[in-house]
């Protein structure tokens, strides 16, 4: 059978331990064990078939979204599953939904930002299921500009409660994921007004509907903003409008780690960074960007798959026609996804481990390393998501026709994974953040302060900030140059993380050379793509670049007889990958054909229609033809 001996004859070609790059890839043994384990639930589990999911209308795509939910609840008790089995077979569910916001946003932030007594009377709550919570931040009229959000909550002295309020049609809470119809409490971001004075924005827990018949509670408008890009995709998540009139919450509802209302109506800051209204933020940025690691390398899986089973001229003596993987041109777009894929897994890594960091600090009322981790998880968050969503295109692209179809997995993959530039923080504003953080680094580096990380590349930022590093005034004066200083700072800290990763134990035969020429080609791929800039800003001679060139071309070589060994690596079931084109065993064609007749047009052999609307005119052309 032509694509299975054809991925055959490539696994036995691997030059390295897959079942060790295995580990690295998971992070260790046990975090492969755990994800083996839940993968395979998941994908011997009836009820979490994903394949109709393009063929359902948006009313019973949701039900069947909900159905899933429960079912992996019931799952969950049944097998009394860890907290990190849980997320991991809700990660395999593989299907935005309301439990995403619930565990990923909600309950993070009352532990973030909630007090010690607030965590004791939700929290409970939320993790055995009795509410389900959502983000409520981003409105109608602001979304990126959190301070210009309009929603107010107002003390009461006189009943000791906030009134919660949408003064506007733009105040209305828009694009909650889980608000449109599920969740029965938010986390609310409202300005803080006390005897009409507004304090900002500050998050307040309220609930939103009844807990006995779900209808919403008094003064609560509540729905779904509409179909969203794509057919299935995102639209298995219920993105909600949500306005209020005059609602009132007891005053002990407004998360108040940050700041504390007394009942007086005295405000006080505690002795916290005000910044950590915003810390869920971070957690999920970090969070995103291992989501960017997983949906990178599903779409490589698929494309590389593909690209050894697909083969398309360069007729050879045997015969048989070329691979494809085997064309340059293939290799120089489809290697470096690959490598961005390791790449973005490390500094995933990192980024996890810094975030924890911070939070350990914070414990200690050390605030020091805070707008760092900032930084850091916008910055990356921005890069990640913006190289992953066009890299799932380009593997779109990669696998030429049969990419676009449905059964290739690619589209829906590319529908679900692109609103992650823009959600948690518009890329290009988070870039923004990121150059702030650089203007007021460069600025300290005159009191001895030394820039760390690998020369050319740290060369290369250096020399964009001096360029383009102007006295700013605010955010809205940063020119899109400083961009370009920030993305020049991202790409530094992800080339500086795969390097640092080399330096760690590495087991396994081969594993670390494979390793290090996957960040080879990462390292020289950007630097060949920004080629501007590092010639520009004089860190690298033409003569120098034109041997980078080569060498990446060389290391292309070096790694095509393990690409799919490297695929292999990461461990996904044919169910998570979803993908006629990327499947273990290359079966391509004829599961091409057998899943073309699954299409409901092809329940009839003549199509629904035809009588009304094509007959008449062909019985026209007849008659005219006869006249
Ligand atoms: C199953 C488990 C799942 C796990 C989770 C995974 C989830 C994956 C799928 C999730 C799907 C959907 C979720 C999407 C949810 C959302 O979209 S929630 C809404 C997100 N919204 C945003 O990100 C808004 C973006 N805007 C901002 O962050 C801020 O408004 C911005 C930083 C742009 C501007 O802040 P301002 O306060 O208006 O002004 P500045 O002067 O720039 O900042 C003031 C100072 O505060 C510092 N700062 C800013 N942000 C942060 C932060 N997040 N943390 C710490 N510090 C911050 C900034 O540096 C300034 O400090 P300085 O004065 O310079 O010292
Ligand atoms: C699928 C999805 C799920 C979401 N889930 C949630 C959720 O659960 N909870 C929640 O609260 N929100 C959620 N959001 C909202 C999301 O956080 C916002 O869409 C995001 O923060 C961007 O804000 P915005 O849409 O207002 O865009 P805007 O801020 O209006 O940006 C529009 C354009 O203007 C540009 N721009 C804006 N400001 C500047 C500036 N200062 N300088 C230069 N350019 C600028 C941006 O770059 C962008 O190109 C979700 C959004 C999506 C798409």
């Amino acid at each position: 059978m032509a694509g299975f001996d054809d991925l055959a004859s490539e696994r036995s070609k691997a030059q390295f331990d897959v079942e060790e790059m295995k580990v690295i890839w998971a992070g260790s043994r046990h975090t492969l064990e755990v994800s083996d384990r839940i993968s395979r639930l998941v994908a011997n589990d009836p009820v979490f078939r994903k394949d109709t999911r393009t063929m359902l209308s948006r009313k019973d795509l949701f039900k069947n979204t909900l159905r899933k939910a429960a079912h992996a609840w019931k799952r969950i008790i049944e097998l009394r599953l860890s907290e990190e089995e849980a997320a991991e077979l809700r990660f395999y569910v593989d299907e935005p939904a309301f439990m995403d916001l619930h565990w990923g946003m909600f309950i993070p932030t009352i532990k973030g930002q909630g007090t010690e007594e607030q965590q004791q009377k939700w929290l409970p709550l939320a993790y055995k299921m009795k509410i389900i919570g959502c983000y409520a931040q981003t409105e109608l009229g602001h979304g990126s500009n959190v301070q210009g959000l309009e929603t107010t909550a107002t003390f009461d002295p006189q009943t000791d409660e906030f009134i919660i309020h949408s003064p506007t049609l733009t105040s209305s809470k828009w694009w909650p994921g889980g608000l449109g119809k599920v969740s029965t409490h938010a986390v609310v971001y409202g300005r803080l007004i006390i005897d009409s004075k507004d304090y900002g924005v500050n998050g307040f827990i309220v609930q939103l509907r009844s807990l006995d018949d779900h209808l919403p509670l008094p003064g609560i408008t509540i729905g779904d903003i509409g179909m969203k890009f794509g057919s299935g995709a995102y639209n298995t998540m219920d993105n909600g409008v949500l306005r209020f009139d005059h609602v009132r919450i007891p005053r002990d509802q407004m998360l108040m780690r940050v700041s504390q209302v007394t009942r007086e109506g005295k405000l006080v800051q505690s002795n916290v960074p005000w910044q950590l209204v915003y810390g869920t933020m971070v957690y999920v940025r970090q969070k995103i960007v291992s989501d960017a690691s997983c949906a990178l390398s599903r779409a490589v899986c698929i494309a590389t798959r593909y690209s050894a089973v697909r083969r398309q001229f360069g007729l050879q003596s045997n015969g048989i026609e070329t691979q494809v993987i085997d064309y340059k041109t293939q290799q120089s777009r489809l290697f470096p996804l690959l490598a961005s894929a390791y790449a973005f897994r490390f500094v995933g890594e990192w980024l996890k481990w810094l975030y924890m960091d911070v939070n350990q600090r914070l414990q200690a009322s050390d605030f020091s390393t805070l707008p760092e981790a900032h930084a850091c998880t916008a910055g990356l968050k921005s890069l990640t998501t913006s190289a992953t969503a066009d890299g799932i295109e380009e593997c779109r692209k990669l696998c030429g026709g049969h990419g676009y179809l449905c059964s290739s997995g690619l589209p829906e993959l590319f529908a679900v994974y692109i609103p992650a530039c823009t959600y948690e923080g518009d890329n290009i504003v988070l870039l923004l953040q990121v150059a702030r953080f650089l203007i007021k680094t460069v600025s300290q580096l005159g009191s001895g302060k030394e820039p760390v990380g690998t020369t050319v590349y740290m060369g290369r930022v250096e020399q964009l900030m001096q360029c383009h590093c102007a006295v700013q005034k605010g955010f809205l004066e940063l020119s899109a140059d400083l961009v370009q200083a920030a993305v020049a700072h991202c790409q530094l800290i992800v080339v500086s993380k795969f390097i640092e990763k080399l330096q760690q134990d590495i087991p396994g035969k081969g594993v670390k050379g494979q390793l290090e020429a996957l960040c080879n080609i990462y390292a020289l791929f950007i630097l060949h793509k920004h080629l501007g800039d590092f010639l520009s800003t004089g860190c690298i001679t033409p003569k120098q670049a034109s041997l980078a060139n080569a060498q990446l071309r060389s290391l292309y070589s070096q790694v095509r007889p393990n690409a799919i060994a490297l695929v292999d690596a990461f461990n996904y079931t044919d169910h998570y990958l979803s993908s006629v084109l990327g499947r273990y065993d290359g079966n391509v064609y004829p599961k091409l054909y057998e899943e073309a007749w699954k299409d409901p047009l092809n329940d009839s052999v003549v199509p629904d229609g035809y009588q009304e609307y094509i007959q008449p005119i062909l019985k026209q052309q007849l008659r005219n033809a006869r006249l």
